[in-house]
């Protein structure tokens, strides 16, 4: 399965391990492909640069000059989680043009839509018993890197391997009433989520994580679910349907 692991949750040292260990324990049954982000990581390292940068969308502006500035500092967290992961092989997209892309809209700048997923070399990786571990930066048509979202890399991943998403953030999953977490939807089917997004129920960081979910499930990956990276356990219950929300065509 694809785990997707969110700069969000990876806020701390502590966090980043505990989640490397789950997903290590949870590889013993299930091989594992891990595609990350580090908004927060890319974030502190524009601003330390001055660098400005605006989200329009979900997405962030990426000037050629921020995308230099967000590729080095996602590459430099996909050493640590690979290491932190072990037996793992880290990878960005552009490594083997493993994430294809192309300029979404000259407007964002140097954002991608993903056009291809070499899944060949994800299967070979698994096949040698590694776990390979994906930063979400594209190649485009130029050679050069394009920047994607972090969760639609992961759903094009789940979509092109055929098997099913976890989508590891800092909530326990898509809250009808946020931020009340009592109000977590168990399943919302993709009726529920496009009227979540219209009427302003989803939102935020939370509209590319249940698009990229249908996505996935379009492509035909068996299941797709957001639950919490914050807490021990919850992959591993996650992977059985007991927690997080699951998404469904
Ligand atoms: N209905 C909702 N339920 C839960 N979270 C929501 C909802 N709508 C918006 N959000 C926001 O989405 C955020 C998760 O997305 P994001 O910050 O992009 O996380 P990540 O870094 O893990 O990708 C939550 O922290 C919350 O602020
Ligand atoms: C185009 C675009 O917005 N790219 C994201 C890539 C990182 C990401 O998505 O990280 P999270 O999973 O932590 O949000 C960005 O530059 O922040």
């Amino acid at each position: 399965m694809i785990v997707k692991y969110g700069g969000n949750a990876m806020k701390s040292l502590e966090l980043r391990r505990a989640v490397a260990s789950e997903i290590a324990a949870v590889r013993r049954e299930l091989p594992v492909v891990v595609v990350h982000g580090g908004g927060p990581v890319i974030e502190r390292e524009l601003s330390a640069r001055q660098i400005p940068s605006e989200f329009r969308g979900g997405l962030r502006v990426t000037s050629p000059e921020a995308m230099d500035v967000v590729e080095m500092a996602l590459c430099q967290l996909n050493k640590q989680l690979s290491q932190d992961v072990g037996q793992a092989v880290g990878l960005m997209g552009r490594d083997c043009e493993l994430l294809r892309a192309e300029v979404l809209d000259p407007a964002l700048g140097r954002v991608g839509r993903v056009t291809a997923v070499n899944a060949d070399l994800l299967r070979t990786l698994l096949g040698a018993g590694l776990t390979p571990v994906v930063g979400c930066i594209a190649v485009g048509l130029d050679g050069e890197a394009l920047n994607i979202n972090a969760d639609t890399a992961a759903g094009a991943v789940a979509g092109a391997l055929n098997e099913g998403i976890i989508f590891l953030t800092d909530v326990d999953g898509v809250y009808r009433s946020f931020p009340d977490p009592e109000s977590r939807a168990l399943v919302l089917r993709r009726a529920e989520v496009e009227a979540g997004i219209s009427e302003g129920w989803i939102a935020g960081g939370m509209i590319p994580k249940v698009r990229a979910a249908l996505d996935a499930l379009e492509r035909g990956a068996p299941f797709a679910t957001i639950a919490s990276g914050m807490h021990s356990g919850v992959l591993a219950a996650a992977v059985r349907g007991e927690a997080g929300t699951r998404i469904l065509p």
